[in-house]
């Protein structure tokens, strides 16, 4: 008897006692595999092929980063809302993280203009979900597939207040830019007096001692007006004040 397996051929002894569909319909096999680099990589590679296939057609599209705690009354939701609505009426879509505070308003903003609201959330303990303004959405297992998303579909970004999370996106954008992985985008920074004193201490003390090279002056934008963060992001905008090295 011969026994095909792919291009192989067994004969007599070397052909195996059960075959691959056996192999792959037996029940009560270990599953420790579940937990192992191998299965992971294609839980990773599916998640790439799902974030890609979700947001390939979507068009221009803005990211908007900022804090998960900004609450509804705070003048910063105010202003996110603004910048969703305004980047919305440009024709472009928002882009977040889908959660609350910061991202909520910005996505909030893009829905009442009848606009492109996505959200790419992260699964996390005790998470609430996309918040009820996203119009398209993913969840993300993994931080770095979700960045990769961010980076890939946003021609412009705007970073308001945050903490760790968002400084995390925003450093991770700057490394991509300055070490031109990615080409430069307009990236601004909301609230001037919460951003200036880290870039201060970046183009002093940390330029100083040579730690990193010169910031590209166009490389971040600063400014405490919505319309003008979207205009910015949109590229529509585009001088030499207001730049980190002032
Ligand atoms: C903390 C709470 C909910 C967290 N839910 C999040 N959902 C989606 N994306 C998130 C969430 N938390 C952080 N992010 C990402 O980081 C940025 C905000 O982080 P920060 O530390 O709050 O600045 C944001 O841009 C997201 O992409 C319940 O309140």
């Amino acid at each position: 008897m011969t026994y095909m397996s792919g291009p192989v051929m067994l004969r007599g002894r070397m052909i195996p006692e059960e075959s691959a569909t056996a192999n792959l319909l037996r029940d009560n096999q270990p599953t420790d595999w579940l937990h192992m680099d191998p299965w992971r990589v294609l839980r990773i590679q599916a998640e790439f092929v799902d974030g890609f296939g979700a947001l390939a057609e979507l068009g221009p599209a803005i990211s908007v980063f900022g804090s998960a705690r900004t609450p509804q009354d705070d003048s910063a939701y105010q202003a996110a809302r603004a910048m969703g609505r305004g980047i919305a009426k440009a024709g472009y879509a928002v882009i977040t993280g889908g959660g609350p505070g910061i991202m909520e308003a910005a996505n909030r903003g893009a829905s009442e203009m009848n606009g492109k609201s996505v959200g790419l959330g992260i699964e996390l303990p005790h998470e609430q979900g996309l918040n009820e303004w996203v119009n398209l959405g993913m969840s993300f297992r993994y931080f770095f597939v979700r960045k990769t998303m961010f980076m890939k579909y946003s021609s412009g970004v705007i970073v308001c207040p945050g903490g760790f999370g968002t400084l995390d996106e925003m450093f991770e954008l700057l490394t991509l830019v300055q070490t031109h992985k990615v080409k430069s985008i307009p990236i601004v920074l909301f609230d001037t007096a919460y951003w200036r004193g880290l870039f201060d201490w970046v183009t002093t003390t940390v330029e100083a001692r040579r730690m990193i090279s010169p910031l590209d002056p166009h490389l971040v934008r600063f400014t405490d007006d919505p319309d003008e963060a979207v205009r910015i992001a949109l590229g529509a905008e585009r001088t030499d004040d207001e730049t980190v090295n002032e």
